[in-house]
């Protein structure tokens, strides 16, 4: 089964956002692309648009998230507020390779203001073809994260080791 990706920006990475599901759409790893927005014109706060995709992946809607705005630091910290969602920015090979590799996140971002158009589609391509190792080692730091996620805000002990 292929991919089922969110794409999403508010207007500053609108342009990006429209070129790189023109992408997904053509590519036969991915069945289908769910554009939350925004349209053209339209003028969404980053937050709505983070959170939307966000929340689409984790009521198992859709696999993983591509956004964009003005830097990749506000959509990326807007879908992280949805609880099991993990998403950064990565506007380099190694770092989007990691971003799966390492961190299991589901949401990549990038912003329309700070790379090219042709990096951002090669590295979106790349993106789709990595993949997380559940037997790996890196598995374990991601449980982490998502302890740390469940434990109460003011807890002073670290989740078990
Ligand atoms: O890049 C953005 C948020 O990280 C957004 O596209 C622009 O935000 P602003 O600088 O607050 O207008």
């Amino acid at each position: 089964m292929g991919l089922r990706i969110v794409v999403g920006s508010d207007d500053a990475g609108f342009d990006y956002k429209e070129a790189l599901k023109r992408d997904l759409e053509a590519d036969e790893r991915v069945d289908e692309v769910i554009d939350v927005g925004v349209g053209a014109d339209e003028h969404t706060a980053y937050p709505h648009v983070g959170v939307a995709a966000g929340r689409t992946i984790a009521e198992g809607r859709a696999d993983r998230a591509l956004l964009v705005c003005g830097t990749g630091i506000g959509v990326a910290m807007a879908a992280s507020t949805v609880p099991g969602i993990r998403a950064s920015v990565a506007h380099d090979s190694f770092s989007v390779e990691r971003l799966v590799k390492s961190n299991n996140a589901q949401v990549l971002t990038f912003g329309q203001r700070v790379i090219g158009l042709e990096l951002a589609r090669k590295l979106a391509q790349e993106w789709l073809g990595h993949g997380f190792d559940e037997s790996s080692a890196s598995a374990q730091k991601v449980a982490l994260l998502s302890e740390y996620e469940a434990a109460p805000a003011t807890e002073s002990e670290p989740v078990g080791r």
